[in-house]
């Protein structure tokens, strides 16, 4: 049995029209209904037919789900769950895909005290935005993160956790501070170095006209398709999950340091053992088949 028949999706960006467009592939029974504050978005949206209704407001788009997934940058959770309460049917059951947790997890239950919040994270996307950008295989193969709340029944969990199972996601759960804490390290880290670094080499080119960008290879490259992602979504990430991010980045830079006074006093041995064991981790990733270079082609090539 499919665990939810009425969909609604509330901002139909890349991720919101990746899940649009999977649940048609693979619930094709499932009403959508969808919303975005964008009247653009909203146009894009039906030209694409990526739902069955398009609504003008959020309220209209929940009156009858029996799921609200909010896909909207993190710091706007609070405002449509705001918006969708007076609407929401009391047996609805809310769910978002946000990159961090602990926040809006508590911005949700805030707004909607009387509903069954189950809160999630596909840990897929890419550096594009908008509802172009979407496609329905985007979580095949990808982990979703599920962070249920001490408030939630155990079948409200597991009809999420179903719905990514049916898009294609393994799930596992974890405590949503858990998950800011991993994530941290794993993907916002990242990303807060992809942008310092494009920028300072932004930065050098007015010195240097031009060689920078003109003569960047592989590492810079990949570097700069990360710093290519949404700046809202980046923001919004940074400024909610701050806690976890400042006690990674002093992790980080402790540990920079140490590389930068082996370089000052030649300690050919601390380098080549911290980059032998980073590679060895590379190495186990990508014989897990976790390659993401990889599996990205195959996912947009079949
Ligand atoms: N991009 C990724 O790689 C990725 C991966 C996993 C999770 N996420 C999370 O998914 C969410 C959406 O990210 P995205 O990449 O799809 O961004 P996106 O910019 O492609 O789409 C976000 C959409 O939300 C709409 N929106 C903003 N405020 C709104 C509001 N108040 N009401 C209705 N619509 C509103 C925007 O108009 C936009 O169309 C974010 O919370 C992000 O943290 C992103
Ligand atoms: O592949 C990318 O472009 C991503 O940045 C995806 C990525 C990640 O860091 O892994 C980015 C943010 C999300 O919350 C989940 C996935």
């Amino acid at each position: 049995m499919l665990p939810f028949a009425r969909v609604t999706i509330i901002g139909l960006g890349l991720i919101g029209s990746s899940i649009a467009r999977a649940v048609r592939e693979y619930m094709p029974s499932v009403r959508i209904t969808g919303h975005d504050v964008s009247a653009e978005v909203r146009e894009a949206a039906r030209a694409l037919k990526l739902a069955d209704d398009v609504t003008d407001t959020a309220g209209a788009a929940v009156t009858d789900a029996d799921l609200v997934i909010m896909c909207v940058p993190v710091g706007a959770m609070a405002a449509v769950a705001s918006e969708i309460a007076a609407d929401l049917p009391g047996d609805a059951i809310v769910s978002d895909v946000g990159s961090c947790k602990a926040s809006v997890a508590a911005a949700l239950t805030a707004h909607l005290p009387a509903s069954q919040v189950v809160p999630a994270h596909p840990v897929a996307g890419t550096e594009q935005s908008g509802p172009e950008a979407g496609f329905a295989t985007l979580f095949r193969g990808r982990w979703c993160i599920v962070t249920p709340l001490t408030e939630n029944d155990e079948v409200s969990v597991e009809r999420v956790a179903e719905f990514w199972r049916r898009l294609g996601a393994d799930v596992e759960q974890m405590a949503p501070d858990h998950h800011d804490l991993v994530l941290a390290v794993t993907s916002h880290l990242p990303h807060l170095i992809a942008y310092t670094i494009v920028g300072t080499a932004d930065d050098l080119q007015q010195v240097t006209q031009s060689e920078v960008i003109k003569f960047s290879a592989g590492g810079f490259r990949d570097f700069t398709r990360i710093a290519a992602s949404d700046p809202v979504m980046w923001r919004d990430v940074f400024l909610s999950n701050k806690d976890a991010v400042l006690d990674m980045l002093q992790r980080f830079s402790e540990d920079l340091s140490q590389l930068q006074r082996a370089i000052r006093w030649g300690d050919g041995d601390a380098l080549y053992d911290r980059f032998a064991r980073t590679r060895a981790i590379r190495r186990s990733i990508v014989d897990q088949g976790q390659d993401d270079a990889a599996a990205d082609f195959g996912r947009k090539h079949d």
